[in-house]
């Protein structure tokens, strides 16, 4: 069975992604690529999950993964949205005590626990805080800066998705069990068809993280594909 929304008849065909735990229609027109979070301090050594203690040393496949899904997206017409996470340099939008965010981010946690770091990581400007050079973000691509894991909690991405029609959403980025996950779930809740690509999203933590999180959403609440996937269903 296939699932998929096709009540917009525009001039472009529906391409079928082969995903788990079915296929899924797609017209290009009503879809958009997410590269959620393709910092600095996701991806690279000395960046901040790095520091804080987590495992970046495989990032590389997926970056370049990242940039294939980029290439053959704009190629075909699909919407490339890069959200960015962080806060201003004085972390005020991070949230004080009276925030949950306050006590679990690990940015935060690590910063208060080596002081030589304050001000390091995730704050607008910086180094840690920038898109990561292999993903520059060219013309027409949208750049959404955002505070929390959800991409769309207090962020215009919701009404610039709606306002052109667009129903599906193929995430790529870092972490796929934090800010890949918590988009794509909020994203179901507002009727959107989330569809991870499993070889273009990187976990924050062990390989068990990442395919427990794959598995939630093709189980729950989205679909899960490879970039061959995507690649074959974009070439049809
Ligand atoms: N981009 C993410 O998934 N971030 C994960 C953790 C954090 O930002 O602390």
């Amino acid at each position: 069975m296939m699932s998929g929304y096709a009540l917009n008849t525009g001039a472009d065909t529906s391409k079928q992604i082969n995903a788990e735990p079915e296929a899924i229609a797609i017209k290009p027109s009503e879809t958009a690529l997410i590269v959620v979070d393709m910092q600095n301090a996701y991806t690279t050594i000395e960046g901040y999950l790095d520091l804080a203690g987590f495992d970046v040393s495989a990032t590389a496949p997926v970056v370049k993964n990242i940039n294939t899904a980029i290439e053959l997206s704009r190629k075909a017409g699909i919407q490339v949205v890069f959200l960015q996470n962080g806060w201003d340099p004085k972390y005020v939008e991070a949230g004080g005590e009276g925030s949950p965010n306050w006590h679990k981010s690990n940015a935060l946690k690590t910063m208060r626990k080596k002081p030589e770091l304050e001000g390091r990581f995730l704050a607008k400007g910086g180094w840690d805080y920038a898109l990561v050079d292999e993903l520059t973000p060219q013309e027409g691509d949208w750049i959404i800066p955002k505070t929390r894991y959800s991409g769309f909690f207090n962020t215009n991405l919701d009404s610039m998705l709606r306002a052109r029609g667009i129903r599906n959403l193929v995430f790529t980025g870092i972490a796929t069990n934090v800010c890949v996950e918590s988009t794509l779930r909020d994203g179901f809740h507002l009727e959107y068809f989330g569809i991870a690509l499993s070889d273009a999203t990187y976990p924050a933590g062990p390989q068990s993280a990442h395919d427990a999180a794959l598995k939630n959403i093709s189980t729950f609440f989205g679909w899960v594909a490879s970039l061959e996937d995507y690649r074959n269903a974009l070439s049809e």
